[in-house]
């Protein structure tokens, strides 16, 4: 997927204002960003679900402001569902859903995936609200994409529910499958993102891994620990030589941590310092 120089305006409001983004076959890119920073609008632009104002952009080799059916069945979409057809049992939405798609996946196993067998039966009103995002989940996988847009997954998942979809996406990522993730989860783009762009104001303002966005990889360590005079707390380039030192070779230090900024501390700081 290639995007170039995208940007759109409503009316006088621009929500997007120059982003390029390149997402390679089978990456797991994750999108971040404050609420209003242009996200949505970005990737309903790269599902061909909005106009843009101007930019290039290539999704599966096709322009999406000039999407096919046929390109549309090889692009999966998780939706923050709205709730028509809550009659519907859980196994008759899936297997509906399927009917859609030319190369569907066994709707049974796709239930069985997001972990709602227990639920085939049950009427989509009788859900809980994770229920309903796994289900969601399940819509979005059922047609056997070939990339994947996931919108906040796993809002209202719990925890368990959580690691069991992390699970699902590194099985379909390894599988071939290409994912675009917006999330305000960091520890779930931390999880399961190869790449992370960062937006605010509708410009990208940091991109790369998880573990090195924003310089984090070579940001000073804090060493921490307690001594005779209460906590202590140094930033230092070279913290094994600093503990090395403390320790005198070997004397246990008292409440030692060495810690790096997290992706949320790094994430923040880009954000903040975009405003
Ligand atoms: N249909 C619309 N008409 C007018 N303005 C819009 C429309 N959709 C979005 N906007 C504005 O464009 C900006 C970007 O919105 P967008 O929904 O893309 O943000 P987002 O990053 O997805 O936010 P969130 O994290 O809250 O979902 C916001 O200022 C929003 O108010």
């Amino acid at each position: 997927m290639q995007v170039q120089g995208l940007r759109k305006s409503y009316n006088t409001l621009v929500a997007v204002d120059g982003i390029d983004l390149d997402i390679h076959r089978g990456q797991v890119f994750a999108i971040l960003g404050p609420n209003g920073a242009g996200k949505t609008t970005t990737v309903e632009i790269l599902e061909g679900h909005r106009t843009r104002t101007s930019g290039s952009v290539s999704v599966l080799g096709t322009d999406p402001a000039r999407a096919t059916r046929a390109w549309r069945a090889r692009i999966g979409i998780v939706l923050q569902t709205a709730n028509d057809a809550a009659e519907l049992t859980v196994a008759e939405t899936v297997r509906h859903f399927a009917t859609y798609f030319p190369a569907p996946a066994d709707p049974r196993a796709v239930i069985e995936q997001v972990g709602l067998t227990e639920k085939a039966g049950a009427r989509i009103k009788q859900l809980s609200g994770g229920q309903r995002r796994r289900l969601d989940v399940a819509l979005g996988i059922v047609g056997r994409p070939e990339l994947l847009f996931l919108d906040e997954p796993t809002t209202g998942f719990d925890p368990e529910a959580r690691r069991h979809f992390w699970d699902l996406i590194r099985t379909l990522a390894a599988d071939g499958t290409t994912i675009v993730l917006t999330t305000h989860y960091l520890d779930e783009a931390e999880a399961l993102a190869d790449e992370v762009a960062v937006i605010a104001g509708g410009r990208i303002v940091a991109r790369g891994t998880p573990a090195t966005l924003g310089g984090r990889s070579t940001a000073k360590a804090t060493v921490s620990w307690i001594d005779h005079d209460g906590p202590r707390s140094v930033l230092t380039d070279t913290p094994t030589a600093l503990v090395n030192q403390l320790s005198g070779g070997g004397r246990e230090l008292p409440e030692l941590t060495v810690t790096r900024p997290s992706l949320e501390d790094t994430y923040l700081s880009l954000i903040g310092g975009a405003r």
